[in-house]
């Protein structure tokens, strides 16, 4: 297999956007977890998206990790690697996003490295440096109350500077609306001037065209799955389309068995909009108890969880949620640590699911990318084969390698999708 595009996303559910992004714009995707076992068959694709879960680990991890996905992304032909990160720059001062560019433009030879999180489909667009979500500076969005990682400083120039070994540029606006020649002179420049990292502008799809164009003359960049679909337009445009769409066994139905199941652990605005209206449209739903997971261990309720779920799943859908609002997070984390408070949630939740699907379910929708990563880990899932768009950034994912390949999935980051989204994602699962 030689593929035209390698990429590294930082969580599965970010991956998944990306593929999808990709797919849409032309390239035959599939999406890897992790670094695939050499004897993995995979499609034939333009692009590979190796999925890791490196957003919230130890920087050094994140480092190894991604430089081992770029490594098996190299090797297969791909020219330009592309590190996925979020639409929302999630990260702490610590990293991740830093070191890994610092990591891969070391590898690469050392072009300064665009960087670009805008996804003006659900809203997040950067001008002179300031990410917005929605029309409103990311510090006053609701990721300044991100379980793990607050998002407390809209100027990503300074974000991303605190993170990383070498100063940071911006290529503001002005610049970008010149075009292709203009920005790849700034990343020159900045080059010259020892800049790393360039931040660069973008409020429209146009200047993401613009922006794919400029990234695709360099042997790395970083971005949301925006850049992702001006990379992908970019290489369309110049090398011609390829091959069919996508592997038909992507888009194909399969026979289901029609147990169906939704796990929230996102405690964002839209997963949390998501369940209300999830409850009150007729899906049995249950919330956890956080509480009692941190005081008496995870076993307890998980077990009366999948009671509580086995006696309902031949009758419909049923959801199961942790999420819940900024304040109890808050309150929960003040007494036992946020990153200890996040681990086991995500245990509990990807038990749930081991349990959900050897109970015959095989239609799974997972809300919260740590909350994917858990749940996908823990069944070990080898790739996924991308079908169609959900929601933007999220498509319907078929299994395919040795584990569990009857099952058909939705990763879906915390913030994306609709009131209506669960609804919608069961009735393309199937
Ligand atoms: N009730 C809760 N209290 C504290 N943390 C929680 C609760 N429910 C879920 N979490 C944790 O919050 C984090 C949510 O992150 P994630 O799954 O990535 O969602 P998102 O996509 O919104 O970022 C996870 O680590 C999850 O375990
Ligand atoms: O870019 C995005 O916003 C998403 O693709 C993404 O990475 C979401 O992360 P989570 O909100 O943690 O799922």
């Amino acid at each position: 297999m030689s593929i035209r595009l390698g990429c590294i996303a930082d969580d599965y559910t970010g991956a998944s956007d990306l593929a999808n992004m990709l797919r849409q714009n032309g390239l035959r995707t599939v999406q890897t977890i992790g670094v695939p076992r050499p004897s993995l068959e995979l499609p034939d694709v333009d692009a590979v998206v190796v999925s890791l879960k490196s957003r919230s680990i130890a920087a050094d991890r994140a480092v190894t990790l991604s430089l081992e996905a770029e490594t098996w992304l190299r090797d297969r032909g791909a020219e330009h690697v592309l590190f996925k990160i979020c639409s929302t720059f999630d990260s702490t001062d610590e990293g991740n996003i830093g070191p890994v560019i610092d990591a891969l433009r070391e590898r690469a030879g050392g072009a300064t490295v665009l960087v670009n999180p805008a996804f003006p489909e659900t809203g997040r667009s950067v001008f002179e440096g300031y990410l917005f979500v929605n029309g409103v500076p990311l510090h006053e969005s609701p990721l300044k109350d991100h379980p793990l990682n607050p998002m407390r400083d809209s100027n990503l120039v300074r974000v991303l500077g605190r993170q990383s070994a070498t100063p940071v540029a911006l290529i503001p606006f002005a610049v970008v609306e010149q075009g292709v020649e203009a920005v790849r002179e700034a990343l020159a420049k900045a080059r010259t001037a020892g800049a790393g990292a360039a931040i660069a502008d973008a409020v429209a799809a146009r200047h993401l065209d613009v922006l794919g164009q400029a990234a695709l003359s360099g042997p790395v960049s970083a971005g949301a799955s925006g850049l992702g679909a001006g990379l992908a337009r970019a290489l369309v445009a110049r090398d011609g389309p390829s091959g069919p769409a996508q592997p038909s066994d992507a888009t194909r139905p399969r026979p289901t068995s029609g147990r169906a199941a939704i796990l929230a652990g996102s405690c964002s605005t839209a997963t949390r909009q998501q369940i209300a209206v999830a409850e009150t449209s007729g899906i049995a739903c249950l919330r956890l108890d956080v509480a009692r997971m941190l005081d008496s261990g995870i076993d307890q309720v998980v077990s009366d969880a999948l009671d509580w779920a086995r006696a309902r799943i031949e009758l419909g859908p049923v959801l199961i949620a942790s999420s819940d609002h900024p304040d109890a997070v808050k309150a929960m984390q003040s007494s036992h640590g946020g990153l200890a408070v996040g681990h086991v949630v995500e245990q509990a939740l990807a038990a749930i699911a081991e349990g959900l699907v050897a109970a015959g379910v095989d239609q799974l929708v997972i809300a919260g990318g740590e909350t994917s990563g858990a749940v996908v880990d823990r069944l070990g899932l080898e790739a996924f084969l991308v079908g169609e768009e959900i929601a933007p950034g999220v498509p319907v994912l078929r299994v395919t390698g040795a584990q569990h390949a009857d099952l058909s999935m939705a990763l879906k980051s915390g913030n994306f999708g609709g009131e209506q989204f669960f609804t919608r994602a069961l009735s393309m699962l199937g």
